[in-house]
């Protein structure tokens, strides 16, 4: 039978409006599972749980909406990401597509408050992330898996987990100058994987050889690629592009694309506002509200499985504290019935300082682009429009990223405390990362439109200050307290000290680094230095750990390591709020891995 307009025929055979991914807003209905959060995790766990062969009814019920229409431009062409981001540390945007959150003042950083990027849209921070896609280290996970006590972890164990996700698209020579000559890892992916695609976009900046050649006249060798286990080295980033249509993938168009086409169900702009309990303390479904014209539609959704919670790291603990799961004090203190006395649930917050020094350069890079100057705006147009390719189709870095443990030039400072922290990483777990940034706002800089600016950031990978969160009242739309507490310690200052001063040498190694604008050289003095990291340290919106998973006996556990949530049955937690820790870099490609790793414990019966 031919599809008419409108609708389409399915794999069995079966014509199905387009429509018919939609749930029903307002009525009851009844799913195997509810999946809370159509992001990162979300998306991908629904995915793998309603396709051939599980086969389960699955409903992912997501607050907000399809960013490719709200917003479309800034979040679905790569080298919009400057202005769909908040950024180091001039941005002060909220697109359409995030939550607006804003942290409490930060004491160690001159009290300063900062808005912290969220993603609110089927994506979630998918749709609105820098894309930059790589995955940790063979002894991230080892330790994982000893500090669980479960081998499921082990990187052996997640790595073919990581594979399974992604469908890499190697260097097209036809976009990217050939002289970039891209070392990689073939292994590292499999014909096999997907939905989700992985590439180096169609552009590289003009930058990456001579900040490769910086990176090694400072000590760092080169490495092929970051997806195989290994990070240590500099090398050339992955990005969630898909490079035939030269824009962002994530992972609503991924994996809930896919899941669209085994019959899951969707509920856009539906915010979850409780998690329901039977008597027995069993997750039977989620209480919901879609906002309409009309009014506002509550109704419940049950589950006669899971429900699986994936609202993201600062949304997942503030569910589970308003349904009764969290700290008994705080739930008290709400008028909320206490379910199970969890007080990890918003703690152990980790997360990654930035910071960066703004270079002028003698080649070219996106400034240009983004302060206006005709010529180049309109090449850049033209360029992407009719071949895909150009500044607008890659996500402004790429050749050039590194990652160290502090080496001794610098590390001879540090406390015995430090040293002793930095001790309980795995030896293969980088302590920081070097990222230069082509596309950053660009704010306060005096810029002109013949101007090409770069910021060279610093990422700390091992701080030892931990954030947390709380709520205000027993009402999901009252928004989370959010504290990262960046640079708390001493240990961590003396960290961002450390990569300011490697930050400076690897630029003075940089033929084409012509000036600093910011800080300016001016600022040298150990006190000038530090004054500046407390008044420009920056943040990536790397957070997890908010629900943590970890043994029973350990009291700020939240959930165990099939990620079930302790003291009830029928929930997790599936999101990037539920790792131990904080994975050394970019947590995206770890948070599609996890999703990956929950479903296939479900699906084994575990
Ligand atoms: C601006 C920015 C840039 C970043 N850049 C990178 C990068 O380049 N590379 C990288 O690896 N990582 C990056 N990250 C981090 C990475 O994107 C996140 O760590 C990761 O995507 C989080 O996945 P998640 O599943 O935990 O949450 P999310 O993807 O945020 O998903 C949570 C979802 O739950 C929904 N939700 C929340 N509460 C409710 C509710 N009550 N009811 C219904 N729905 C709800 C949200 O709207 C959202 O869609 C960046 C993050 C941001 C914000």
């Amino acid at each position: 039978q031919p599809p008419t307009v409108g609708a389409f025929v399915d794999a069995d055979g079966i014509t199905r409006i387009y429509g018919n991914s939609f749930g029903r807003p307002g009525y009851h209905a009844t799913y195997d599972y509810i999946i809370v959060g159509g992001g990162n995790a979300g998306n991908t766990i629904a995915a793998r749980l309603a396709e051939d062969p599980a086969n389960y009814t699955v409903a992912v019920i997501e607050a907000g909406s399809f960013y490719e229409i709200l917003d479309g431009n800034r979040t679905q062409v790569p080298g919009y990401n400057y202005i769909n981001t908040i950024t180091f540390p001039l941005g002060d945007e909220t697109p359409l597509t995030s939550w607006g959150l804003t942290t409490e003042p930060q004491a160690a950083i001159g009290g300063r408050t900062a808005e912290y990027g969220q993603g609110q849209t089927f994506g979630g921070s998918t749709a609105s992330n820098y894309m930059g896609y790589h995955r940790a280290t063979v002894g991230t996970f080892d330790q994982w898996a000893e500090l669980l006590d479960d081998d499921f972890w082990t990187w052996d164990n997640v790595y073919p987990a990581y594979k399974q996700s992604v469908a890499f698209q190697p260097p097209d020579y036809t976009k990217i100058d050939p002289s970039f000559n891209i070392s990689y890892d073939a292994t590292a992916f499999i014909p096999t994987g997907g939905p989700l695609h992985v590439s180096y976009g169609n552009h590289q900046g003009a930058y990456g050889p001579s900040l490769s050649d910086a990176l090694a006249a400072s000590g760092l060798d080169p490495i092929d690629g970051f997806n195989s286990g290994r990070l240590i080295g500099y090398g050339t980033a992955t990005a969630t592009i898909d490079t035939r249509t030269a824009t962002r993938d994530s992972s609503e168009t991924s994996f809930l694309q896919a899941a669209a086409r085994a019959g899951i169900k969707i509920y856009p702009q539906a915010v979850v506002t409780r998690i329901l309990f039977d008597e027995d303390k069993k997750a039977t479904g989620v209480e919901v509200q879609t906002n309409v014209a009309t009014g506002q539609l509550k109704y419940s959704l049950s589950a006669t499985k899971e429900v699986i919670l994936s609202a993201g790291v600062w949304h997942s603990p503030q569910l589970l504290m308003v349904s009764g799961v969290g700290p008994a004090e705080t739930l008290q203190e709400h008028g909320i019935e206490v379910i199970s006395d969890l007080p990890g649930v918003g703690q152990n917050e980790w997360d990654q300082p930035v910071i960066g020094l703004f270079l002028n350069l003698s080649v070219e890079t996106n400034t240009q682009f983004q302060v206006g100057n005709p010529e180049v705006v309109a090449a850049a147009m033209t360029n992407y429009l009719e071949n895909q390719s150009g500044p607008l189709s890659g996500f402004g870095t790429g050749q050039g990223i590194a990652f160290e443990n502090f080496p001794e030039s610098v590390r001879s400072d540090f406390s015995n405390s430090t040293l002793a922290y930095l001790e309980t990483f795995p030896e293969d777990w980088p302590e920081v990362e070097y990222l230069p940034l082509a596309n950053v706002p660009v704010g306060e800089i005096p810029i002109t439109p013949y101007d090409n600016f770069i910021l060279l950031a610093a990422v700390l990978l091992s701080t030892e200050s931990k954030g947390n969160m709380s709520i205000t009242s027993s009402s999901v739309f009252d928004r989370p307290i959010i504290n990262p507490n960046w640079l708390a310690t001493d240990a961590d200052m003396e960290q961002a000290y450390a990569a300011f001063l490697r930050l400076r040498e690897i630029s003075s190694n940089w033929d084409t680094a012509t000036g600093e604008l910011l800080p300016g050289l001016g600022v040298s003095s150990k006190e000038d230095i530090l004054d500046f990291i407390r008044g420009h340290s920056g943040f990536i919106f790397h957070g997890t750990s908010t629900c943590k998973m970890g043994p029973q006996d350990d009291p700020s556990a939240v959930i165990d390591s099939r990620a079930r949530v302790y003291g009830v049955t029928g929930l997790r937690v599936v999101d990037a709020s539920a790792f131990p820790n904080c994975p050394p870099g970019h947590p995206m490609a770890s948070v599609y891995m996890y999703a990956e790793k929950i479903a296939e414990s479900i699906l084994d019966g575990n």
